[in-house]
């Protein structure tokens, strides 16, 4: 099947992501317990949580790297677009994913050229083998997608010798080739000064707007950008609270979630929280 045969079979409306209840164990210990939530299509979400809340298992969750305990019932109790069985391959296409530990697999000194990172996006490889046809629409798709994060000047640099913030926007260039419905990012803005984490969230606005989902997972509230409505609370594997953004980004529940008083404080549209003293 190839992707649009997958687009077409994918119910448009299917939800993002719902979990129903869904726990992880890992060395005999409940890290992720009973966890319910659901992520519609357009409904921008940040997950949200202190250290070892149960962020990366969650991520590692939905990219289907690790599964969650059987429910009696038997329907699984984590859902992708509608469905609980995916090949990783046609999963990519729909919900693309940014984290980390790939921007340090793409950033080896292995030689990996810019334009080839983004379109051995379509075959979920680390580079364009001799086995890979690219067609000239792909190149095509690669370029727009590096345009569309402001990246196209790096085509010719090598993976190793970009900045983070240069990495971070061709990774998420390479996860667009596809037109995903929903993006995945995970500590999207780590490693970003200032300056270049405030243009970085913009573009991740402009994917919003363009209709593009955002499941964005963080512990850092200034990435919350405008167009998140809904906020998603992680404390000790449980889900704490969510909501609405205004409802649940409060003194109160942050300071339960980071179990430290804090203080939220906003500019313009933007959050931040800082420790109380
Ligand atoms: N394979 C594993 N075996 C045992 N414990 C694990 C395993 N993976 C994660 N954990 C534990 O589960 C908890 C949640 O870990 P996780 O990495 O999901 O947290 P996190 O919210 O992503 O943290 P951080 O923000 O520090 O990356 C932690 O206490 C961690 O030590």
């Amino acid at each position: 099947m190839n992707s649009s045969d997958i687009r077409a079979t994918t119910e448009a409306h299917a939800p993002v992501l719902e979990l129903d209840r869904a726990s992880v164990l890992r060395d005999g210990r409940l890290i992720l317990d009973q966890l319910s939530l659901r992520v519609a299509t357009g409904q921008h979400t940040a997950i949200l949580g202190a250290n070892g809340s149960g962020k990366s298992t969650l991520v590692k969750l939905v990219a289907r790297q690790i599964y969650p305990l059987a429910h009696d019932h038997g329907r699984s109790s984590v859902q992708v677009f509608g469905r609980d069985r995916w090949h990783i391959t046609e999963l990519r296409g729909l919900l693309g994913m940014v984290s980390p530990s790939l921007q340090l697999d793409y950033t080896t000194e292995t030689p990996l050229e810019v334009f080839d990172a983004v379109v051995s996006g379509f075959f979920a490889a680390r580079g364009v083998g001799l086995d890979h046809r690219v067609t000239l629409s792909m190149r095509q798709r690669a370029q727009e997608a590096l345009e569309q994060m402001g990246v196209s000047h790096l085509i010719g640099r090598q993976m190793a010798s970009l900045s983070t913030g240069e990495a971070r926007r061709v990774l998420i260039a390479r996860a667009l080739v596809h037109r995903p419905r929903a993006l995945l990012l995970d500590e999207p803005s780590a490693g970003l000064d200032l300056a270049t984490r405030r243009r970085f969230l913009e573009s991740l606005r402009q994917l919003a707007r363009g209709g593009t989902t955002l499941l964005l997972v963080t512990h850092h509230i200034e990435e919350v950008v405008p167009e998140i409505s809904q906020v998603v609370l992680l404390r000790e594997g449980k889900v704490l609270c969510h909501g609405d953004k205004q409802n649940v980004l409060t003194d109160d529940l942050l300071t339960k979630a980071f179990a430290m008083p804090m203080a939220v404080q906003r500019h313009g549209e933007y959050y931040n929280a800082v420790p109380v003293e």
